[in-house]
């Protein structure tokens, strides 16, 4: 499903702050598959998912989704495959909006469905019912700008937008970071059920050990723009958050604060 070829990211060629954030990366992910993603600040993370999004164009290397070519494809061309939820809660919706509209926005994402159909009656009975699977009773605030809600509330309905395009890859940038614990364990369930249902490849970076292992299929730790540990099965649910600070603490990147704390 996503095949990263000897991808090289380089910020600022040529002058005195030039970094590698991606360094020779190969990455292949079947559909079907969640993968966590771990690593110190700076390994490359989220240079990984601006890469496979389109934000920024790797020096060398190709990205192919689906069995195309897409490295030089802009990020907006590559919207009917991928969804991206990042760490802001509040990024991924529009607050002025209303949230039928917001929903209507996200269906006519990805060019398969039109903006007036989607504000039909049985549209918004469509849209009641998803949002009655939030469990939020958001269903009855459809009129409602989104600006009223909270930040779990907004980023339960981007989850939400984020599946309604039917991606072949959901990139989840550190999505969880910003949410108080219960409403991160609501949103954590529905990421899964989302990937379940839509049989989609996940890619989901975070800075919890414990997350990283108990949730998907396959666990990759990156560090200094490659990866450097890539674990599934028995060698990933066996893991504890100790190995996993060993294993970034033995690369020579410590571990920060934060990913200690997180467990
Ligand atoms: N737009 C940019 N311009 C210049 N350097 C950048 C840019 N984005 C990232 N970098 C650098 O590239 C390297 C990789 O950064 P990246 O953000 O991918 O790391 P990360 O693993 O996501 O880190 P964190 O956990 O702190 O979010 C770092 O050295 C970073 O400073």
């Amino acid at each position: 499903m996503l095949c990263l070829e000897n991808i090289r990211l380089v910020h600022n060629p040529g002058t005195p702050t030039e970094v590698t954030a991606l360094d020779g990366l190969d990455l292949h992910i079947p559909a079907g598959q969640f993968v966590t993603v771990v690593g110190s600040n700076g390994a490359g993370k989220s240079s990984l998912v601006n890469v496979v999004s389109g934000v920024h164009r790797p020096r060398s290397g190709r990205v192919i989704i689906d069995g195309r070519d897409v490295t030089r494809l802009p990020d907006h061309a590559r919207a009917a495959w991928i969804s991206r939820v990042f760490d802001n809660p509040l990024a991924g919706t529009a607050p002025e909006l209303s949230l039928a509209d917001n929903l209507a926005l996200a269906m006519a994402r990805g060019g398969r469905r039109r903006l007036r159909p989607a504000l039909t009656r049985q549209r918004r009975e469509l849209m009641r019912a998803q949002l009655a699977t939030l469990g939020l009773g958001l269903e009855n605030r459809l009129t409602d700008p989104v600006a009223l809600f909270s930040a779990g509330q907004r980023q339960s309905v981007t989850m939400l937008m984020a599946g309604l395009t039917q991606p072949k890859l959901l990139l989840l940038d550190e999505h969880l970071a910003a949410l108080d614990p219960r409403t991160r364990a609501r949103v954590l369930e529905l990421t899964v059920r989302m990937h379940d249902r839509l049989g989609c490849a996940s890619l989901m970076i975070t800075h919890s050990m414990r997350q990283a292992i108990d949730v998907g299929d396959r666990l990759l730790v990156m560090a200094r723009g490659r990866v450097v540990f890539d674990a599934a099965g028995p060698d990933k649910t066996n893991l504890t958050p100790s190995d996993l600070v060993d294993i970034i603490a033995g690369l020579g990147d410590a571990p920060t604060d934060r990913q200690l704390l997180a467990g």
